[in-house]
């Protein structure tokens, strides 16, 4: 497919006019999803998942933002690092019931968790409300997962 794209680009030191960027300015949804492994069991639970087993979560983190000059929302590398920082590296190769404020181990509520770290990272760094965090997914099987929305979190605008 062929694009129309600008023929000059001042922000990435070419000779380019910012009014022949077409797509400066829209709000786009970015996404990128991590896996990683841990153990839990769940209380308050009669069957199998009472007793201690492991999964491989998978995690999938959508923001949302305007596209700015170099057609960018947010770098997917920095995506990368606040997952890292906020909930990867505190789950991965762990026992999700030591390392988790106290809760059930459910991916309901590990997805609640999980976007108020993310969203308090987007704060924190300064990003938020430029971009926000529109959605987390957290796949505890291949089959089975559990999502909270912006709209859900009540941090929609
Ligand atoms: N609503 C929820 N139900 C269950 C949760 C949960 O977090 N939220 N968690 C579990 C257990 O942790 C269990 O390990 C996962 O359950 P399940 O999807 O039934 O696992 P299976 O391996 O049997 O999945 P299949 O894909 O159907 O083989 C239980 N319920
Ligand atoms: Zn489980």
């Amino acid at each position: 497919m062929e694009y129309d794209f600008p023929r000059k680009v001042q922000i990435l030191g070419e000779d380019i006019q910012k009014s022949e960027l077409k797509y400066h300015d829209r709000e786009v949804l970015v996404s990128k999803e991590f896996t990683f492994d841990s153990a839990h069991h769940l209380h308050c639970y009669e069957g199998k998942c009472k007793s201690l087993h492991g999964h491989t979560y998978k995690l999938q983190v959508i923001m949302r933002g305007k596209v700015d000059e170099r057609g960018i929302t947010i770098d997917f590398a920095d995506i990368k690092r606040i997952a890292k920082e906020r909930v990867i590296d505190k789950l991965d190769h762990r026992y999700l019931n030591d390392v988790l404020p106290p809760m059930n181990t459910t991916a309901e509520n590990m997805v609640v968790w999980m976007y108020e770290e993310l969203s308090g990272a987007l704060k924190a760094e300064g990003l938020y409300p430029a971009v926000r965090l529109e959605e987390v997914r957290l796949w505890e099987t291949p089959t089975s997962f559990a999502a909270v929305t912006a709209r859900l979190m009540g941090e929609e605008s």
